[in-house]
This record gives structure tokens, C-alpha cells and sequence, in this order.
């Protein structure tokens, strides 16, 4: 795995697109090439044995020689029900976890037997929600009056899980209302107290358990919504109680999303048994560095992280440190807004020459990137969603706003430019200012690649010297002898003794680069295909270099957050980019050349699709699997069309 990902680094160039002339090209839109896709035998050819390692362990027939398997496979087929009707679970469910007092955490959540991805981990209902239109989430402080007008009528257990919410202070243990946020079993919340129902409402500060637990997000989880049809999905706000006891990592084992009300978190990595489970609060965030991650957290949470991937990328040399950071602003700040801005152009211009759309007015210079980025944030702010507990209550805060990613401006971007079936409508102004953008991209590609570069020699050189360095996320104790003194630090070992290598780090903190390099690239692709079909060499190297960009996407997001969302909808376009290169329909014969008379030959067994879809395929069901569980046959079909068709809205 790491090895795509290295080589993407070694062997990066850019594709020159000044030297194109870039005219009325073609972007092949997503939908076309999967729209005859057959699907199901794909799946059949490629998926059952590579993500269903542990198939017949989780059958309900097998028996129990690894503990309750079967009342997980009953919990999935709850959640089945949910992600294709929408019907919620009936009651709460919880995987065998329990919550416990974690040192400098507060209380966290344990995983008390082994998880594999995709495995359960709870599926809740919230004790207070609030829906909105698609992106428009409704604003966190607005549930500080619904819970207060809630609370008469709430259950006991509802009353006793909101007075027990952390809410910003470490009460001391020896008052009464210490002992109770220092409440380590959701058992605990049945108990119900003497005190009025009034009475307690005046002991309880709304505002804080709002501000620190509350999550939301623009949307809901879109391959369900998707699925479930009956309307467009919501956006959200609410608290969940059991949701709410789940602490922070910036490369955390376990996924999160709702479906309609229902919070659902499932692990992504395997898990020790007693690993602590963690969830990240970061949204578009996590691909950040590391100062920029901690200063999030402290304002809006108020602890500094210190999670796995924080003290590896704390120990990577400080020129590095500095040059990663420094990448991240030009690429929010300068690169990112430009892109969008170039896009922009090029659409309207495209919709000029349709006869739709006012003149483009040829204002496009650097001078104007203040008002793009306005564009950009607005656009952000709509798409991007808060996620994690209190993230939304952040959000809401003064100064605090959703931060503008690039990552998202990339996305903005994108959809702009696949929403247009001409392309380019601007051809001299677009390559002009490619080519410019091109020149800065290069710039930050080139130290990008040199850092990295470095770092893996080291790495290399350090090979079979090390130990597992540092103590695990979830509270693993390591092998001792790890911290000599002046020794290099290869890797962070996550909850679950995964390596999150040094590399890795870098590359994390560096993928809204690497987006743009993807956009670039495709953009390369587009023009090339603008001037000779698509079949100029240029236009060759320019699909292959996007296609090995959103690879290392793809596998850095399966690093730091496996299970996302972002990392479906990356595996989808990586399916949709092999199918459209190797013309493989699933269908019984070839799609490539489209003739006629092929179209009238008998149809001949499906024949087996080529490595590069296998590949993408593979990699769709992983991340599949890890966000939703172990579904099968028409399941598997369902959600996998569904994620398809969510993805193409998406980018
Ligand atoms: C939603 S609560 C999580 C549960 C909380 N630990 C408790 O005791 O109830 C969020 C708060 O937990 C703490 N927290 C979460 N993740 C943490 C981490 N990685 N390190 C230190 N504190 C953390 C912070 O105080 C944060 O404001």
C-alpha cells in the first residue's frame, strides 16, 4: 500500500499545459462510463474474498468461537434495516464497550473485545436533534432552548446522561456533581435521582453541554439518504449521549455519521480488546498539520491533542514542520482559490458561448483574490460540515467559523467543471492562467517531493534499528526501551498497534496539495483531450499522473481516515477513471470502440474485468466495508450504486 503512495511522490512531474492549446475539450463526465456498468458481476469477479476476510466468522450459523459474532450479525442487520429504509433500530444498540476514566481525557470509550473494520460500535438515537434543508444546518445554540423545554418532560435517563456531559470543567470527584461526570457505565444513566425535575435543570449549564457535545453536519450520510429516497437528505444538529462519551484522535480507529436521526460509529481499523475508541472532531480539519489541528481543538474544545499522529508529526524534523505548514496556507490561501477562480472563468465563459449566461468579463488577475475567496469560503461554508462533538456549537461561536479548506475548494471546483459538458470555453485566458498556476504548484509539488523523499531515506536507513515508539492512542502500553534518547522515530503506533509511519504524517498534512496535483493533472488530461482526443501523449501522461494522484489520495485518507466519506466518493472516481480507461463494461463484450455491430453479436460470458478496475474495485470495497459493515450480495450492490450516484453530486 505505502508503496503507491511512495511512488506517486517519486515519480511526480507536472503535465505542462502551457504548451496545449486548450480548445472546446471534453470533460468525459462521471456519469457516462458507469451508467453501463455491470455492476453486479464486478462485484461478483472481484469483491466477495478480498473484503470478507472474516466471512465465516461472522456468520450466525458458525457459532461463537470468538465471542458474541452473532449478536454483531444480528446489530448489522439492524442497521441494514436503517440504511434501506430508514427504519432506526429499535433501541440503542451498543457493542460490548464501556466507558472509563482515561488519564488527561476525562472519561473515554473501551473497546472490551476485539473489532474488526466495519464491526459496530453503536447506533443511537439522540436525547435532542434538530433537522434543517441540506446545507443549512440549523444553528447549534438553538438546541439550548430545546433541551431547556424538553427537560420536564425528558426521561430520567435522558435527565441523568445530559447532567453527567462534560461541560468544560474537571469538578472535583469529592462533590456530588463530580461523582456524577465522573460516571464511568452507561448503566449509570438509568438511575434516576430525588431532585425535581426543575431543580435539576437549575444544577445544569445548557450552554456548555451544548457547546462541547453537540455535533452537526450540512448533510446526513448520503449513500443511505440516497437509498432510503423519500426526499433530499438534512442537514443536522443534535446531542447523542452515548456519542458524546467518544474522545478525539487526528488518525482515529473508528468512522461516524448519521442516517436520518440515527448516530452510527463503526471501527475502521482492527482493535485490541481494552483499546480506547476514538473518533475524530476535526472534519475537513484532519488534513491539516498539526498546529493548525491543536489550535482548532484547544479553542473549540480546550486540550491540546497529543493523540499517535500529533507526537509523529511533532518529531519530524522542524524544517519540515515549518515547510508543511507553509504548504498548507499556499494551498488554502493562494493555490486553491485560484484554481476555483480559474474554473469559474471557464465555466461562465463556456455558458457565454451556449447562449445562457452573461459575458465573462475578463477580470481574472491575482488582484482579485480576495473577492474568489469569498466565493470560495461561501461556498465552502455550505458544503463543508462540522464533525465531531461540539464541533457545530464551535462552529457558531464568534470566530469561529468552518475553515475554508482547499480540499473543499478543490471539490467546488471540480463540480463546477463536470457540471459543464464543453469544458473550457476560455481557451487562451484558461491556459494562460494554468500555466501560471501550474509554475506556483509546481514549486510546492517539487519541496513536497524532496521532503518526503528524504524523510523515506532516513526511514530506510532507521529500518529494523527501531521500536514501537511511542505509547498507543487508547492507552496501550508498548514495548519498553522505545524512547532512547536521540533515536530517529519512524512511526506512531494508533490504538490497535497500527503503524501510522513518519511518511504518512507528511503526506497527511500535506493532501490538500496533493488534491490540487489530482485537479491539476485532470485538468492537464482535459486540455490534452481539447487538442488531439485524448490521445496525445501529453494527454497519456497528464490521466496517468491524476490517476496516480487520487491513488495517493485515496491511500493517505485510508491512513488517517479510513471510512470517510471523502475516501468512498475518492474510491468511486478512481472505479469510474479504470472503467473508463480500460472500456470495461462488465457486460459481455468489451465497450471499447462502441461499434454497432458488436452491439448485435450474441452476448458472450462477462469477460474478466482488467487489474487497474480490479484494483479500484478492491479499494471501493474496502472503504465500503469499513463505513458500513459487512453487507452482502444485494446489499453490497445497492450501497455500492448508491455511494456512485451520491459521489457524482458530490464532486
Ligand atoms: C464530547 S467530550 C468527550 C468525553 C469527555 N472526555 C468526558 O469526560 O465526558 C469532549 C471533551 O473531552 C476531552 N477530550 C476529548 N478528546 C481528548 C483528547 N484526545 N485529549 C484530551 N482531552 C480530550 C476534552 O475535554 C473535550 O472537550
Amino acid at each position: 500500500m505505502q508503496g503507491l503512495v511512495r511512488n506517486v511522490f517519486k515519480t511526480w512531474e507536472l503535465i505542462p499545459c502551457h504548451k496545449l492549446t486548450i480548445s472546446s475539450c471534453k470533460i468525459i463526465t462521471y456519469k457516462h462510463s458507469l451508467a453501463s456498468w455491470g455492476l453486479s458481476a464486478l462485484i461478483a469477479t472481484t469483491w466477495t474474498a478480498p473484503i470478507y476476510p472474516f466471512s465465516s466468522a461472522r456468520s450466525a450459523t458458525t457459532g461463537s468461537s470468538q465471542g458474541n459474532h452473532e449478536s454483531f450479525f444480528k446489530m448489522d442487520e439492524a442497521c441494514a434495516e436503517l440504511y434501506f429504509t430508514g427504519t432506526a433500530p429499535a433501541t440503542n444498540t451498543l457493542s460490548s464497550i464501556i466507558v472509563r476514566n482515561i488519564e488527561g481525557k476525562g472519561r473515554g470509550v473501551v473497546a472490551q473485545k476485539e473489532m474488526r473494520p466495519g464491526d459496530l460500535v453503536m447506533a443511537v438515537q439522540p436525547v435532542v436533534i434538530l433537522h434543517g434543508p441540506q446545507g443549512a444546518m440549523p444553528p447549534p445554540d438553538a438546541l439550548v432552548g430545546h433541551l431547556k423545554a424538553l427537560w420536564p418532560t425528558m426521561t430520567s435517563q435522558h435527565r441523568t446522561a445530559v447532567r453527567q456531559m462534560f461541560a468544560g470543567s474537571t469538578t472535583p470527584a469529592t462533590t456530588s456533581e463530580g461523582r456524577r461526570r465522573q460516571a464511568t457505565d452507561y448503566a449509570a444513566w438509568t438511575e434516576s435521582t430525588a431532585s425535581t425535575a426543575a431543580g435539576d435543570a437549575a444544577a445544569v449549564d445548557f450552554q456548555a453541554v451544548v457547546s462541547y457535545n453537540a455535533y452537526g453536519d450540512e448533510y446526513e450520510d448520503l449513500p443511505s439518504a440516497d437509498l432510503r429516497g423519500g426526499g433530499p437528505p438534512r442537514s443536522h444538529v443534535g446531542i447523542w449521549p452515548h456519542f458524546c462519551t467518544l474522545n478525539h484522535a487526528c488518525a482515529p480507529n473508528c468512522v461516524h455519521y448519521v442516517v436520518d436521526s440515527t448516530m452510527v460509529v463503526r471501527a475502521v481499523q482492527p482493535i485490541a480488546e481494552g483499546t480506547e475508541l476514538l473518533i475524530s472532531y476535526l472534519g475537513r480539519e484532519d488534513f491539516a498539520p498539526r498546529q493548525v489541528r491543536q489550535a482548532a481543538l484547544q479553542s473549540r474544545y480546550g486540550f491540546t491533542c497529543d493523540c499517535a499522529r500529533c507526537r509523529t508529526e511533532a518529531e519530524l524534523p522542524e524544517e519540515l514542520q515549518a515547510l508543511l505548514l507553509e504548504l498548507y496556507e499556499r494551498a488554502r490561501h493562494e493555490l486553491a482559490p485560484r484554481f476555483e477562480r480559474l474554473v469559474s472563468a471557464a465555466s461562465a465563459e463556456a455558458e457565454r458561448l451556449d447562449g445562457g449566461g452573461a459575458p465573462y468579463d475578463g477580470h481574472d488577475d491575482d488582484d482579485d483574490n480576495e473577492s474568489a475567496e469569498d466565493d470560495v469560503r461561501s461556498s465552502v461554508d455550505r458544503a463543508d460540515g462540522s464533525a465531531s462533538p461540539g464541533a457545530a456549537a464551535a462552529a457558531a461561536g464568534p470566530g469561529s467559523k468552518l475553515s475554508v479548506s482547499s480540499l473543499a475548494a478543490a471539490e467546488v471546483a471540480k463540480r463546477s467543471l463536470r457540471s459543464q459538458t464543453d469544458g473550457f470555453g476560455a481557451p487562451q485566458r484558461a491556459g494562460a492562467q494554468l500555466a501560471s498556476l501550474e509554475q506556483r504548484l509546481e514549486e510546492c509539488a517539487r519541496q513536497l517531493h524532496l521532503a518526503v523523499h528524504d524523510l523515506q531515506e532516513d526511514d530506510e536507513a532507521c529500518e529494523g534499528m527501531q521500536t514501537p515508539s511511542t505509547q498507543a492512542d487508547g492507552g496501550q502500553q508498548l514495548p519498553p526501551g522505545q524512547a532512547a534518547a536521540g533515536m530517529p522515530l519512524p512511526a506512531a503506533v494508533t490504538g490497535s498497534g497500527r503503524q501510522l509511519t513518519r511518511v504518512q504524517t507528511a503526506q497527511a498534512a500535506a493532501y490538500q496539495l496533493l488534491e490540487l496535483l489530482h485537479l491539476h493533472a485532470e485538468l492537464a488530461a482535459a486540455a490534452a483531450a481539447g487538442t488531439g482526443g485524448g490521445t496525445t501523449v501529453v494527454g497519456d501522461r497528464a490521466k496517468a499522473a491524476a490517476a496516480g494522484a487520487l491513488q495517493a489520495c485515496w491511500h493517505v485518507l485510508d491512513a488517517i481516515s479510513r471510512g470517510s466519506e471523502l475516501q468512498v466518493f475518492q474510491a468511486c472516481k478512481l472505479l469510474n477513471d479504470a472503467l473508463r480507461a480500460s472500456g470495461y463494461s462488465g457486460s459481455g463484450s468489451s465497450s471499447k470502440g462502441g461499434d454497432a455491430r458488436a452491439a448485435r453479436r450474441p452476448q458472450s460470458p462477462p469477460a474478466a474485468p482488467p487489474s487497474e478496475v480490479r484494483e479500484a474495485a478492491a479499494l471501493l470495497g474496502q472503504s465500503l466495508v469499513a463505513r458500513y459493515g459487512p453487507l452482502r450480495g444485494e446489499q453490497l450492490t445497492k450501497m455500492t450504486q448508491a455511494a456512485i450516484r451520491a459521489s457524482r453530486g458530490f464532486f
